[in-house]
């Protein structure tokens, strides 16, 4: 009998696989282009639409009835004022599927992402571009997809191009495939080597939270560098965060080059995607990790595109996951995030 999401598993690698190869070739093109500055945003644009085209377009051949919650639609490709971005966009989805897709095809392949989500039945959640600053300072970024099923994520899949295979041995190369199914723990795997082998990752056994590495977002506009720089005051911690953006945070954890992931609101505003977080949730969960938001409740998948009754998210190694709770509610206590 075939495991438990087998087919859909090898399916979400494969689409991930070939949309990391989109965002590679879009930045390879960046930067060898002379007339391209990195300051321009129109790359990363037609990376997240090509990426989103192509992974679509791979879910509904062979899953035809799920849909999807994707963060882009097709509106900035269509009429005479798309045109260009449309064209770009239609010849990287053709190289990528090794088969020319016709530019309404195209089109409608990204606006299968407009599902609303909600609690039942299945859908998947697409993040072509996770982290697109990183993409385009040629660091940190990923392409993230899960499954979730009656408003559980059940499948996640994240590839990372820029980060090392091993961080201890970074002359072994860059791009990662990280993935999790429900009950069957989470692997990582060579991105862009197509019968790589899988290895078994874990969150690290550190249990004295002053041992622990914490990692965060670059920005500071998207996780609070200052309570962040509290929390780690509280706990003991004298190593200094490494910042990254992108779900490649809780690829961090997963297997241990971090042990703590903190995304501490900035805004009291903001709803956090459950693109941003479905596929990262789960590997570390899967790796023996814990996630939860900033009250500690988990993270709650069923509620449609937002994590509406979620504020921030900390992802932790499980063995200074209380310690973890315990500063961070110390630090948030009786200060109200901006609403701005
Ligand atoms: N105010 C905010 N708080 C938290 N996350 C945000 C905020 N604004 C944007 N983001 C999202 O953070 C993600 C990147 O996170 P990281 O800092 O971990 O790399 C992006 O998906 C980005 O969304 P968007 O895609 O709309 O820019
Ligand atoms: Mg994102």
């Amino acid at each position: 009998m075939p495991a438990y999401l087998e087919k859909e598993r090898a399916v979400a690698i494969e689409a991930v696989e070939r949309a990391a190869r989109v965002c590679t070739a879009v930045f390879q093109r960046l930067v060898t282009d002379e007339t391209l500055t990195k300051k321009d945003k129109s790359p990363v644009t037609v990376a997240d639409f090509g990426a989103q085209a192509v992974v679509n377009a791979i879910l509904e051949r062979h899953f035809p009835d799920d849909p999807v919650v994707g963060e882009e639609d097709s509106r900035d490709l269509q009429g005479d004022g798309g045109r260009a971005l449309r064209e770009k966009v239609v010849e990287l989805v053709g190289s990528a599927l090794d088969r020319p897709m016709a530019a309404d095809e195209v089109l409608r392949a990204i606006d299968r992402g407009q599902h609303a989500g909600g609690p039942a039945g299945r859908h998947w959640t697409l993040d072509p571009i996770d982290g697109t600053k990183g993409f385009l300072r040629g660091e940190q970024f990923a392409v993230c997809l899960a499954l979730v099923v009656d408003g559980k994520v059940r499948l996640g899949v994240v590839g990372c191009p820029n980060l090392p295979y091993d961080m201890s041995r970074p002359a072994e190369g860059r791009g990662v495939l990280a993935v999790a199914v429900e009950g069957q723990g989470a692997f990582q795997r060579r991105l862009g080597a197509s019968d790589a082998a899988e290895q078994r990752i874990r969150a690290s056994g550190v249990a004295d939270p002053r041992d622990a590495a914490v990692c965060e977002s670059v920005e500071a506009g998207h996780s609070s560098h200052s309570d962040s720089a509290q929390i780690a005051q509280l706990l003991g911690i004298s190593k200094q965060p490494v910042r990254m953006d992108s779900q490649c945070k809780y690829v961090a954890v997963a297997r241990g080059d971090a042990d703590i992931y903190l995304r501490l609101p900035v805004s009291s505003s903001y709803a956090e995607k459950i693109w941003d977080h479905a596929a990262g949730n789960i590997i570390v969960r899967e790796a023996g990790g814990c996630v939860a938001d900033v009250s500690g409740r988990p993270l709650d998948f069923s509620l449609g595109r937002t994590l509406s009754q979620n504020a921030g998210v900390i992802a932790t190694s499980a063995g200074v996951f209380d310690a973890t709770m315990a500063a961070v509610q110390q630090t948030l206590a009786g200060k109200a995030p901006s609403a701005s």
